[in-house]
């Protein structure tokens, strides 16, 4: 526990208060549960209900406990984020004035990059620069090699030493004029002189104190620190180098960290400017001391901590810490490559996805800054093109105008490899104590609490630990718990593995209300399951638990939505025949429109053939598909690979066959998650128990099943029928011509042409099944039939649908559709002499399919209609189909247009995927 008083009260609203801290120590949470004062107070009243997530949280709903926290007794005990100690000292010099730089170990990796820093810090026209830097790349952990290899007493680290040495002199020969070499080099040398010694005296110890190891690896940034100002001399600004070990002084605490100590460091650093510093001034990052000037460092991401604290003793205008990304991204840009850089990011925002190990500061180098306002900003040396990303007080609204439109969720995050405990039972409930007495066997054991959920009923409390401590959190449960476990007052300690948590980060979630709404739905669009949520009341962060295998497309889901960056579709096109090939024409075709203008990314992951097939990871080149490498089709590694890409959140397979075999497998697929888009009429026609195990899959999951295509190809027939019946009106019969084969045959089956030819002409055009004699035989149009009749809620069977059939009775053995087509022109005689009896009465030829939903009954057959019937009025491939219903009972309510061919049907299949692109979150 760490003993420092907080100076300023906390304010009495603490619900949600967020103590940066935690995220540093263990045990934290574990801590507050486990202290005396939560357990007076939890004993007296207990929290009926609280969550933390991110672990940087704690929000407690009882008001005995908000009490004790505001009386500071546990702050006092947890954290001191104060400033507050600090006194103004007028003599240093402090304000706007300053700009604060810091460059990282890569920004000075070698000589010229030394030299590029020199140019930024030239290039700054502020009054005042204040720098601090890196060792070199690579030097500190060269330093702490040394320290090991001399008290594991392997003489190596003599050479070791020589390297560092070597690093050193190299590069300082290739900056520095011959008079600063000269001078450098003496101080180097006498610095690897003095570390030769106390190496040895490690060496011959064979051990190394925490002040030994630190003031040894401490050395590369008094190197660096001293290159760096000689080449700014050299440029001609008056510069000198900062030892911040004479300035920066700090307390350890217990959490094996330091506390900067602002009193004492005010004090050294007002001493240190009596010397009248130049107005540029290169500090070390990293090195401090102690009150009792022992050397010490600031530990991880110890330059950064160096920037802030002096960033905030100046009171400086700005502190720019230059690393080598662009800023940070609104998701993990590895997991989700539409991620953006964000221009502005809160404070509290900053500390939630640090804590996430975003590439943004440690918490601790935001709180020195924050209490000055001190605006943090994260630039890329190597592209200084990029604005980077500002860390300051969230900005205010002006007027509601000149406001960047910024998503309430901000960025995103996940954490892989945790496990989730869950303590369940009756006997839990309005008992004070098992809250503070599980999360004190959890301190016990030293494990992490990385979230924790409870819901107000109290029969349960779980939390997420890391996987590597989950099994001595869940024996030391299992044991503490024993009593109330075989009493039945507990029933279980249930360890749930493989979790990840994936957290939505924001200050503007804050009261905005549908944030969490939007957040769940994506996921759930996206098919996935949701293990335990945890939001403090302070709201900037939403913590989601979920499978690990999961969490990417997780992620990707709830990027998409909020960044409105595309909904993306990984897509699988089974049967590249007519339509498939025409629907992936039209997909590349529409591609660039459907990303700019509709947020659609349609990526079609493989196309299968029959024989063949091929994969891609990234999507398939839609310009030359047909070039693109094959491999043998083989179904299940096709599925797998469409599906089991975790990049992208959402899968559909467009079965483009007129195959049962594929047919057979959506369910399986629904039930995967995957959905299914189809102008094959095999599923919905084939065995009804199976039509209806896929319509119940449909309705009880997010997961879409859409088959426009098959009645009608492209016609609105299946949306405008199910619209119809989803707004209370009654079906009572569907009439219509619903093969656009056999609408072309009978319209242009006129005059002196023969039957054989018009047949022919139909399947050169793309109108016919793959075989004409499923168009010709009624079968397809029965199919139709029976998709409307069990649409409208018939329970039939095909074989229910008597069919008239046009083919021949010798012709129907043929082997193929081939041989078929070659006997047809043999029958043409008796197809003419029909049509001549009827156009003899002054009627035509049609062939129909009939849906009556009042005697629960359909048929298909060649009626004969006069010539002013409506169905007597059609050209080239039209489908007509009448509605009669309780509301179009007078007037049917009629739809006509071409039924078939391939632009049309692969429209209508293009259209259903834009429907589910649509549902899955893309503006409609
Ligand atoms: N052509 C049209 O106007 C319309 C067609 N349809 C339906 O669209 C579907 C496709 O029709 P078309 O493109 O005209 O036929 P098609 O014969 O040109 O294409 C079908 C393709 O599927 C492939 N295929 C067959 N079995 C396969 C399997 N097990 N795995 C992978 N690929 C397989 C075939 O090799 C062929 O490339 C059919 O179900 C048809 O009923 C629906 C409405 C209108
Ligand atoms: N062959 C069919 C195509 C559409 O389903 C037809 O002719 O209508
Ligand atoms: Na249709």
């Amino acid at each position: 526990m760490r003993s420092i008083a907080m100076s300023p009260p906390v304010p009495a609203a603490v619900l949600g208060r967020r103590y940066t801290h935690f995220s540093d120590d263990p045990i934290s949470a574990s801590h507050l549960f486990a202290s005396t004062i939560f357990q007076q107070s939890c004993a007296r009243s207990k929290p009926v209900g609280w969550a933390c997530g991110g672990a940087l949280r704690i929000s407690c709903f009882s008001k005995r406990v908000k009490r004790a926290i505001s009386n500071n007794h546990i702050l006092a005990s947890i954290a001191d984020v104060s400033l507050d100690q600090t006194t103004e000292i007028s003599k240093v010099p402090k304000g706007d004035m300053w700009s604060v730089h810091k460059f990282g170990g890569t920004c000075m990796g070698t000589a010229k990059r030394i030299q590029n820093v020199a140019e930024i810090i030239l290039q700054d026209s502020s009054e005042r620069k204040l720098v601090i830097v890196s060792a070199m790349s690579k030097v500190t952990d060269m330093m702490y090699n040394l320290v090991y290899k001399a008290q594991s007493r392997d003489g190596s680290y003599v050479s070791a030493l020589d390297d560092v040495f070597e690093k050193h002199l190299l590069t300082a020969k290739e900056l520095l004029d011959v008079d600063d070499l000269e001078g450098f080099l003496s101080l180097l040398h006498n610095d690897i002189s003095n570390l030769k010694a106390m190496l040895r005296a490690i060496y011959i110890a064979g051990h190394a104190t925490e002040s030994f190891s630190d003031f040894v690896v401490g050395h590369g940034e008094l190197w660096s620190a001293q290159m760096l100002s000689y080449v700014i001399k050299k440029n001609g600004k008056p510069c000198c180098w900062m030892d911040t070990r004479e300035v920066l002084i700090v307390d350890p605490n217990s959490s094996n960290q330091v506390d900067p100590n602002y009193v004492e460091s005010e004090k050294r650093l007002e001493k240190w400017f009596a010397q009248q510093p130049p107005d540029t001034i290169i500090a070390t990052g990293f090195i401090a001391s102690t009150p009792q000037n022992i050397p010490t460092t600031l530990k991880r991401d110890g330059s950064d901590f160096s920037a802030a604290i002096l960033g905030a003793l100046v009171r400086a205008r700005q502190v720019t810490i230059w690393t080598d990304v662009d800023g940070v991204f609104s998701a993990d840009p590895r997991k989700v490559s539409e991620a953006v850089i964000l221009r502005t990011l809160s404070y509290q925002e900053a500390w939630e996805m640090s804590y996430f190990g975003a590439n943004v500061l440690h918490p601790r180098t935001i709180i020195p800054v924050m209490k000055y306002n001190i605006p943090i900003v994260i630039r890329n040396i190597f592209n200084l093109s990029a604005p980077g990303t500002m860390i300051c007080q969230q900005p205010q609204k002006e007027n509601g105008e000149g406001m960047i439109l910024e998503s309430v969720v901000k960025a995103f995050a996940t954490i892989d490899n945790l496990a989730l405990i869950n303590v369940e039972g009756t006997g839990m409930a309005g008992v004070p104590g098992t809250a503070s007495a599980i999360f004190g066997a959890v301190k016990d054991v030293g494990a992490n609490v990385i979230m924790i959920s409870q819901a107000s009923s109290e029969h349960s409390i779980c939390f997420a630990v890391p996987e590597k401590e989950v099994k001595a959190v869940a024996d030391v449960l299992q044991s503490y718990f024993r009593q109330a476990l075989d009493a039945g007052r507990l029933s279980q300690v249930e360890v749930i593995h493989n979790c990840s948590i994936l957290a939505a980060v924001g200050q503007k979630m804050a009261s905005t209300p549908g944030v969490s709404a939007t957040l769940f739905d994506a996921i759930a669009k996206a098919n996935i399951n949701v293990r335990a949520i945890a939001q403090g009341c302070s709201e900037y962060n939403i913590t989601i638990v979920l499978k690990q295998d999961d969490c990417v497309r997780a992620l990707r889901a709830a990027h998409s939505r909020f960044y409105l960056s595309k909904t993306t579709l990984a897509v699988g096109v089974i049967g590249p025949g007519l339509i498939g090939s025409t629907l992936l024409d039209q997909l590349r075709d529409q591609a660039a429109v459907l990303k700019e203008s509709f947020n659609i990314d349609l990526r079609v992951m493989g196309i299968s053939g029959s024989k063949n097939m091929m994969l891609s990871y990234s999507g398939i080149d839609l310009t030359k598909w047909r070039e693109h490498q094959k491999e043998k089709a083989d179904l299940e590694k096709f599925v797998r690979h469409v599906h089991e890409n975790h990049f992208f959140p959402n899968t559909v397979l467009v079965d483009c066959t007129a195959d049962s075999d594929i047919a057979n497998h959506y369910c399986d697929w629904l039930r995967k998650g995957i959905h299914v888009i189809t102008p094959n009429k095999k599923a919905n026609s084939g065995p009804l128990d199976r039509y209806r195990e896929l319509r119940k899959l449909q309705r009880k999951s997010y997961t879409h099943y859409f088959y426009e295509a098959t009645v009608g190809a492209g016609l609105p027939i299946i949306r405008t029928l199910q619209g119809l019946l989803e707004t209370g009106d009654k079906i009572l019969q569907i009439e219509g011509i619903f093969s656009g084969t056999l609408s072309y045959i009978f319209n242009n089956f006129k005059g002196t042409r023969s039957f054989s030819d018009v047949v022919s002409e139909a399947k050169k055009a793309g109108y016919t099944e793959p075989d004409p004699r499923d168009d010709l035989s009624g079968s397809d149009v029965a199919r139709k039939v029976i998709i409307l009749a069990r649409e409208s809620n018939l329970k039939l069977e095909l074989s229910d649908i008597p069919v008239q059939s046009l083919v021949p009775e010798q012709l129907r053995a043929c082997s193929s559709a081939e041989e078929f087509l070659q006997k047809l022109p043999n029958f043409d005689d008796d197809f003419s002499k029909e049509r001549n009896d009827a156009e003899a009465k002054g009627e035509v030829l049609r062939y129909v399919g009939v849906v009556d939903v009042v005697n629960n009954k359909g048929v298909v057959e060649l009626r004969r209609y006069k010539k002013e019937h409506p169905f007597a009025q059609l050209c080239g491939s039209d489908n007509i189909i009448a509605f009669t219903t309780q509301r179009y009972k007078d007037q049917p309510l009629i739809i006509r247009g071409p039924g078939a061919g391939a632009e049309v049907t692969a429209g209508g299949v293009f259209s259903d995927l834009l429907r589910l692109a649509s549902y899955l979150g893309a503006p409609s």
